[in-house]
């Protein structure tokens, strides 16, 4: 099962720019996660964060019992390997094909024989529907199917936390559902809790249990997609129904006398108010052990997460 990620009043700038503050959010063990938030509010830099890769200046991050931002490298190395990380862009080596990408973490990472290192990639690129592409190299193969080959090789090692970087970037709305489903089986099936950051307003209604939105340099909010996706707060309503009139502008933010003005102006400005289910297993996979532990722990029944479990 997934672990649970702690952060503390995590701080992080950059030659003296804030980029966020005093972020506080738990990450629940197993449960599916995403942080939305306009362009440049650094997003990337907290999933960064959150594995080592970036030293905040204040908080914590506390996996395990240890924490990310005050260990020592040779513990960094041993945390990181509970993580599983899709870059925005697969971040797939061009010169190899997909099988090899694949397998580049277990041959860096472990000491598995080449069989092994062969029933583990071709069981992943099973998962990820990738079996028949072992032999492409990336540059022949759709921006969807590279998501995909990323997704394989975060899985290789068995990671406990899934952080994904925007997976629907690039892809069209077919593929972006079937991504969404796959991250929802992915969940069902290995039980790990899982970040998604995304722009994408309908994977942010479909998938994760729990929601975020990062804002001026921080958290606005954090929690149940119920909440959320119901909240009156203008930037998340914003966020969530993609439109102009609002805090959030071109440049990130607007003045609260520009906003207001456009709110009461605009008269289209209604806002999706409707509760869109939360994605199910694919059938044959059963229920997922998120929806009921997340029952007991909100001491909620999940009036919009779909159909009875
Ligand atoms: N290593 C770095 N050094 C200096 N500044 C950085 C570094 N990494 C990111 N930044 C800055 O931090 C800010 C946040 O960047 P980040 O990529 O995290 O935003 P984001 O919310 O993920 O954006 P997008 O949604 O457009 O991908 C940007 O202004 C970026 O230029």
């Amino acid at each position: 099962m997934g672990v649970e990620v702690a952060v503390d009043g995590l701080s992080k700038s950059f030659s003296g720019q804030k980029i966020w503050s005093d972020v506080t959010l738990t990450l629940p063990p197993g449960e599916v996660s995403a942080l939305l938030g306009p362009s440049g509010t650094g997003k990337s830099v907290f999933l960064k964060s959150l594995i080592g890769l970036l030293r905040p200046e204040r908080g914590s991050v506390v996996v395990s019992g240890t924490d990310v931002c005050a260990c020592r490298e040779n513990e960094l190395q041993e945390v990181r390997k509970r993580f599983g990380v899709l870059f925005q862009d697969g971040a797939l080596f061009g010169s190899m094909d997909l099988y090899d990408n694949v397998a580049f973490p277990l041959r860096e990472h472990t000491r598995c024989t080449e069989q092994q290192v062969r029933d583990i990639v071709m069981s992943k690129l099973d998962m990820v529907g990738l079996t028949g592409a072992e032999d492409k190299l990336p540059g022949e193969i759709s921006g969807g199917m590279r998501k995909r080959a990323g997704l394989a090789r975060a899985l290789v090692l068995d990671p406990e936390v899934i952080l994904c970087d925007e997976p629907d970037s690039g892809l069209d709305p077919v593929r972006t559902a079937y991504l969404s489903q796959l991250l929802i089986d992915l969940n069902t099936q290995i039980d790990a809790t899982i970040l998604i950051v995304t722009h994408n307003i309908q994977v942010a209604r479909t998938v994760p249990d729990n929601l975020g939105l990062l804002f001026r340099g921080e958290l606005v909010a954090f929690g149940p997609r119920e909440d959320l996706l119901s909240s009156s707060e203008p930037v998340v309503r914003q966020f969530l129904n993609g439109r102009r009139a609002g805090p959030i502008g071109m440049s990130e933010e607007k003045d609260a006398t520009t906003a207001a003005a456009e709110m009461a102006a605009d008269p289209r400005m209604s806002d999706v108010d409707e509760l869109l289910p939360q994605l199910e297993p694919s059938p044959g996979l059963g229920p997922r052990a998120a929806v009921q532990r997340r029952m007991q722990r909100t001491g909620r029944q999940s009036a919009w997460s779909g159909a009875p479990q």
